[in-house]
């Protein structure tokens, strides 16, 4: 990306920021000022002693070298603070902001994008970011004030000390473009092994148990071994490089300085200048090295934040392809679903549903049957949509739900799969699901609702118990009884119960069979399932075969037609037919 572009882009976090801007940039032009008069206090400090000064006359210049030395420092620490400041108030804006955005992004780009990869782009990017939204601009506009006032005064004190002092600048730049933009090549290289190896240790971590039921811990290892190696080589390569250029702009400075030792040496020994002098166009050849080497850092920063800045407004450019539909709210109570001959398919050329088309009246139960890889978790996608299908219509109280405002739709379906998704806080943050609007006396009217005040007595602490990271702590059925009391207290018009008694002992069934009973009365629901006693509640059967419908009808017909794939499937009583 352009470095306008990237400018601009940055304008936009640093823009609430300009106040705290401007008084960096006050406080480093203060202390360049100050740097540029402390060399003239140093010679005056001097001449006036060699010329055998009274020492009360000296106290005044001495007190003043001094008290700019000191009040150097103090600006210099109150400006790295507030650049900090600014760094992290601008950048945590973007992270905000970019977080916002993956969260509102398809579950296509999220199928694409491991969490550690965007986690590496949201954090990991933003924080290169943070070291360069604060530093750039003042940094160099300090160093350049510096110099430039360097070289005034160099030249003001004659010819040949300013072409010194110019010929050490200019060798000085030229170095350090010779060699730094060696590093810039290894620094990209080096973000994206980052992202990767986070990735891999993010995605096996989530699979830790199946890593070690199944004995891959050393695969995953070694390969972990490898992806480390190779970022240390890379990292290993370009500090290498980074440090090679500091090296060249160290020795060009050094002899900068040399140059000027000898002239002001040479000039002093023949008269033409006093010591005081001397010792002052030392000092200024000294000050030429900083700026030169922090104007080198604040390249290197650059080239990193340039990387790290197209990475993440290529993130930001991506468009979610489910927008917001401009209609209004739903009805309030039980909502008809209709699907109406919708073809869908992931990938080009691979149908996952064909031709689906069917009606469920508000209130009534849906049950759901089919051979894994049959739809099912498809047709539920397309209800909720993650994605929408290629051909045909989804209806949802009767709209067509292309047309409702996404919030609007996902506020009415209440889903809840095989993993529920609890996260580490008390009791009542995984219910209300951090909602302070959700009051304990609405939570435990949930829970009485659904016949769960005897099992909630399991929590010493009530709503205050504390429930691991991911859920740590609780079994699949006891998860999915606190989805059910959480999903109770959104009140959806349509719920959807993907795989739900799958993996629950038959205590825990029954209390959650009782919970479903009364969480579906006077709502509509879809229950999917592998096994044939899952849907005996459903009021209506649909069996999906390789994307398309086999049967649907009324449960009660069904079963007591004969020639009915599902009264087969009862016959056969078995949960083979299915899975
Ligand atoms: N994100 C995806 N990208 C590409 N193909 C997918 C994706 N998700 C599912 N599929 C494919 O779509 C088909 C239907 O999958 P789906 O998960 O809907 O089936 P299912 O009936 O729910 O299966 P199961 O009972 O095993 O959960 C399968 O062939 C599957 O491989």
């Amino acid at each position: 990306m352009s470095l306008h572009s990237a400018f601009r882009f940055l304008w936009t976090y640093l823009r609430p920021l300009s106040g705290f801007l401007l008084l960096l940039v006050t406080l480093l032009t203060g202390a360049t000022v100050l740097r540029l008069l402390f060399p003239q206090l140093l010679r005056s400090l001097v001449d006036r002693t060699m010329e055998g000064a009274p020492l009360p006359e000296l106290v005044l210049p001495a007190g003043l070298f001094l008290a700019a030395a000191l009040l150097i420092q103090v600006l210099r620490i109150t400006a790295t603070m507030l650049s900090e400041r600014i760094a992290w108030k601008a950048t945590n804006a973007l992270r905000l902001d970019l977080a916002r955005h993956v969260l509102g992004l398809d579950l296509a780009f999220h199928k694409e994008h491991t969490p550690g990869e965007l986690i590496e782009r949201i954090d990991g990017d933003v924080t290169v970011l943070a070291g360069f939204f604060s530093q750039f601009v003042a940094q160099v506009g300090a160093s350049l004030l510096l110099i430039g006032g360097v070289l005034v005064v160099l030249f003001t004190e004659g010819p040949l000390p300013g072409l010194v002092g110019l010929g050490s600048f200019a060798l000085g730049i030229a170095a350090m473009l010779a060699v730094s933009s060696l590093s810039v090549k290894a620094w990209a290289g080096i973000r994206a092994s980052s992202a990767e190896m986070m990735s891999f240790v993010e995605e096996h971590i989530a699979g830790r148990e199946e890593v070690k039921a199944l004995g891959a811990d050393r695969y995953v290892l070694r390969r972990l071994m490898a992806l480390s190696a190779r970022h240390w080589r890379l990292r290993w390569r370009a500090r290498a490089l980074e440090t090679t250029a500091a090296g060249v702009t160290y020795v060009t400075w050094v002899l900068g300085q040399f140059a000027m030792l000898l002239l002001a040496w040479s000039l002093y020994r023949n008269g033409s200048l006093s010591l005081g002098t001397a010792m002052m166009l030392f000092f200024y050849a000294d000050l030429l090295g900083e700026p030169i080497s922090t104007i080198r850092n604040q390249m290197d920063e650059m080239q990193r934040a340039r990387a790290a800045l197209g990475r993440l407004v290529k993130l930001k450019a991506v468009s979610p392809a489910i927008t917001d539909g401009a209609g209004g709210a739903l009805r309030d109570g039980p909502l008809s679903v209709t699907l109406e001959r919708v073809s869908f398919q992931y990938e080009e050329g691979r149908l996952v549903l064909n031709d689906v088309s069917f009606h469920l009246e508000p209130g009534r139960t849906l049950g759901i049957l089919g051979r894994t890889g049959s739809g099912k978790s498809s047709l539920i996608r397309l209800l909720c949509r993650f994605y929408d299908p290629q051909e045909g219509t989804v209806r949802i109280g009767g709209s067509d739900i292309r047309q409702l405002p996404l919030d609007e739709l996902r506020s009415r379906i209440g889903l809840i799969s095989q993993e529920v998704g609890l996260f580490g806080g008390t009791l009542r943050d995984n219910l209300a699901l951090f909602n302070p609007a959700i009051t304990d006396e609405q939570i435990w009217a949930a829970v009485h609702r659904l016949g769960l005040t005897g099992w909630f007595g399991r929590f010493e602490d009530g709503l205050d118990s504390r429930i691991g990271p991911a859920g740590g702590g609780l079994s699949a059925g006891e998860a999915q009884l606190l989805a059910l009391v959480r999903l109770s207290l959104r009140d959806p018009g349509l719920v959807i119960l993907d795989e739900f008694t799958a993996r629950i002992d038959p205590v825990t069934e029954a209390l959650l069979q009782r919970a479903v009973d009364r969480l579906l009365a006077g709502r509509t629901a879809i229950i999917i399932a592998h096994r044939l006693t899952t849907v005996e509640r459903a009021d209506d059967i649909l069996v999906l075969d390789q994307g398309s419908i086999l049967e649907w009808g009324p449960r009660r017909i069904l079963a007591r037609d004969t020639r009915s794939h599902y009264n087969r499937l009862r016959s056969a009583g078995s949960e083979e037919v299915l899975a």
